[in-house]
């Protein structure tokens, strides 16, 4: 990761070297009556990760689907890498590109195999040849560990080993960004840590990443930024371990407090 510069004296926001990539302003979403996401500003910069923690219902999946615009926002702008988000056409595919989705239950092709998985997006939407997609799947299968699995069938794999999969192959697209949406909680317990291993990697070799989990291990080790929602909005925004060891709000503690009786 590159070294962080000293935050503003006013700050308890650990702003990082690099660049805004993405730059969410002023975001608001309603289910109905629900107001789902609720002013929602935050800036993530190059090869910052942050972590998006809080109650269930909070609003952290949905924050994370509008960034991939897997949900569509009221008001307020997303920009990623400058352009703001569209909603069709070859833009949508451009950042469908740019931003890597890990979701919670794997969402491999089940018919095919775990080499075709990761190569299906390179060679369908970059045009890349065959023989090149499957050279660079080969790599990132090996850099998750998992490419000795590459013939199986996703079925053949444990969870653990197809969350890999679905890392690699959102690695396979370059992506600017990687969310990911609680990766680990359809895992069994003995398969988290080989898929966090797998995060933490990446957090360390400068990839830009927005992770919703209830690891708070994790966020220790690897966030530089803990991002707090509740009812839809930040309630709080720090470093981890100031985060963790000094929670502002009374809706922080509270949480934590809960986390840790688990
Ligand atoms: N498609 C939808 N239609 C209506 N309400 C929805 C929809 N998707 C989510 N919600 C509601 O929006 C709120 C926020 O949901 P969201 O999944 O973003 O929360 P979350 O913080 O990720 O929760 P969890 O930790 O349980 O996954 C919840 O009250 C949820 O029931």
């Amino acid at each position: 990761m590159p070294p962080a510069d000293i935050a503003p004296a006013t700050s308890n926001i650990s702003v990082r070297r690099g660049e805004p990539l993405v730059v969410i302003d002023h975001v608001d979403k309603h289910y109905g009556e629900l107001h789902v996401l609720n002013d929602i500003t935050t800036v993530v910069n190059r090869g910052e990760v942050v972590v998006v923690i809080g109650p269930s219902g909070s609003g952290k999946s949905t924050l994370c689907r509008a960034i991939n615009r897997l949900e569509t926002i009221d008001s307020g702008t997303i920009t990623i890498d400058g352009e703001v988000l569209p909603d069709e056409g070859a833009g949508l595919a451009k950042l469908r590109a740019d931003v890597g989705m890990v979701f919670q239950s794997f969402n491999l092709f089940a018919h095919k195999t775990v080499l075709e998985n990761v190569t299906l997006a390179p060679i369908k939407v970059k045009r890349m040849s065959r023989k090149d997609a499957e050279a660079k799947a080969m790599e990132l299968l090996e850099r998750v560990g998992v490419a000795n699995q590459a013939k199986k069938m996703p079925a053949q794999l444990s969870g653990g080993q197809q969350q890999r999969v679905a890392i690699a192959r959102s690695l396979a697209m370059n992506p600017k960004v990687i969310l990911m949406d609680e990766p680990t909680s359809a895992l069994d317990p003995e398969m988290i840590n080989e898929v966090l291993d797998v995060m933490v990697g990446l957090a360390e070799q400068g990839m830009t990443m927005i992770v919703v989990t209830h690891e708070m291990g994790f966020a220790r080790r690897a966030a530089d930024r803990v991002l707090f929602m509740a009812d839809g909005r930040i309630v709080e925004e720090a470093a981890p371990a100031q985060f963790f060891d000094h929670p502002q709000s009374d809706r922080a503690k509270d949480f934590l407090s809960k986390i840790l009786e688990h």
